[in-house]
């Protein structure tokens, strides 16, 4: 059997970042940047007020208690988005906003709330520190600095960043657009009734959530029926400009199983078995004239949902211009004797609490509801077939 690392290895060989493109700022999360971004400004752009309150000149507030106010008059007022004044001049403040510009000779902000309010005379009774609530131009970055650079993952953050430097494109590789297609004449959409020998369709549901969440885009086609050749035709219809497809079910040793019937003849997709429990049928290759990468993943539910994480997950990384590997592993104790079949590495399902680690109930391929409960894979190396209680144990975090 092929070593899960060779697999892994193979399809990390096999698959290749996505071209970037010039991408709206409204189409950038979870895009990854391809270009260093610098800004145009400095910023904040000018020196402005960090408090709705009073600009002054320090020195002459500086006496001001409590029980006696300085009482100064108001000479200007200034909201944000308002041309300051061109100066305070000494025994005299300027009403600012937040974020209003600083008139000049103003050394610092009085907050409102150590004054009376005023609007055309204002008692101030505390006196200010010199330069205090004044937010100085340049003080988070300098025009020419480098803000973001390639490479880059783009969350919330990132987008205030882009978009407080001015920019409204960015040249970043794209989330990959993943085609989810899952087959079984057994299967039933969610929501619908089921006849009898029939189930529930999940996995189409669980792999595009996991495309979601590694960064990518999902459209799903669920409940393909086993009949190879109107699975090739549905394949072939909807692969467009897909950057990857993942299909479920129909690769195993069954009579009918329409993923690797329709496939096999094709060349470019091979079938194995990787030395794992869940998981051990993989397919991988490409399909289409884009050779459009494809993972042709285990039918039952937990089965795919190992491979996803293990292989898929990787290999979207990769697309997306990420470092690109085998999922972060944490040590944990393992609080329960585990047992694992010679000769494949076993990644249990276990709730992970600390530095300890708890396989779930039910670890059959098929248990959706005992995958449910879990929050973290027990790693069993290959050669390992029984572990006590109390052993440090790699686990994969989910
Ligand atoms: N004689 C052998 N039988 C099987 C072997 C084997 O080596 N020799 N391998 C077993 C292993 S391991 C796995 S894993 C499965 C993989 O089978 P397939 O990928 O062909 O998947 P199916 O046969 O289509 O389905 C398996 C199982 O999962 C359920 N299923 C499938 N798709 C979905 C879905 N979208 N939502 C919910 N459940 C799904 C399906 O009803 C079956 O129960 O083969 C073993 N057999
Ligand atoms: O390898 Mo299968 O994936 O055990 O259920």
């Amino acid at each position: 059997m092929k070593p899960v690392d060779a697999h892994l290895d193979e399809i990390l060989a096999a698959v290749r970042p996505i071209d970037p493109a010039e991408l709206d700022l409204d189409d950038v999360l979870g895009a990854v940047l391809a270009e260093n971004v610098t800004s145009p400004v400095a910023l904040p752009p000018f020196d402005n007020s960090a408090m709705d309150g009073y600009a002054v000149r320090a020195a002459d507030v500086e006496k001001a208690t409590e029980e006696r106010p300085v009482l100064l008059p108001v000479a200007a007022d200034v909201p944000a988005g308002e041309q300051a004044p061109r100066v305070v001049e000494p025994g005299s403040v300027t009403r600012v906003m937040t974020g209003a510009p600083l008139p000049e000779g103003a050394d610092a902000v009085v907050p409102v709330e150590w004054t009376d309010g005023g609007t055309v005379r204002v008692a101030i009774h505390r006196p200010p520190a010199l330069g205090n609530a004044i937010r100085r131009s340049g003080e988070d970055v300098r025009a020419g600095d480098v803000v973001l650079t390639a490479g880059t993952l783009i969350g919330p953050a990132q987008l205030g960043i882009l978009a407080g430097v001015g920019r409204r494109t960015v040249r970043a590789r794209p989330r990959p657009r993943v085609l989810v297609l899952s087959t079984g004449a057994e299967l039933v959409d969610p929501g619908l009734p089921l006849g009898p020998g029939q189930i529930w369709e999940s996995n189409s549901f669980m792999l595009v959530a996991s495309v979601r969440q590694a960064g990518g885009e999902a459209v799903r086609r669920s409940a393909v029926g086993d009949d190879p050749a109107a699975f090739l035709e549905t394949l072939t219809g909807l692969l467009g400009d897909a950057d990857a497809v993942i299909t479920s079910g129909g690769i195993s040793m069954g009579a009918y199983e329409p993923v690797k019937e329709a496939l096999t003849p094709l060349g470019t997709v091979r079938f194995e078995k990787v030395a794992m429990q869940p998981g051990m049928p993989q397919g991988f290759g490409a399909v289409g004239t884009r050779n459009t990468p494809i993972f042709t993943l285990p039918g039952n539910p937990v089965s795919s949902f190992v491979s996803f994480v293990l292989f898929v997950r990787p290999a979207l990384d990769r697309m997306r211009g990420l470092p690109a590997g085998p999922p972060r592993t944490v040590t944990a104790t393992t609080t329960e004797a585990l047992r694992s079949p010679d000769g494949r590495r076993s990644y249990l399902r276990g709730v992970l609490n600390g530095a300890e680690v708890a396989p779930v109930r039910g670890q059959g391929s098929h248990r959706l509801a005992a995958l449910a409960g879990a929050d973290a894979l027990i790693v069993v190396p290959e050669r390992v077939t029984e572990v006590p209680a109390g052993t440090a144990v790699e686990v994969i975090p989910l």
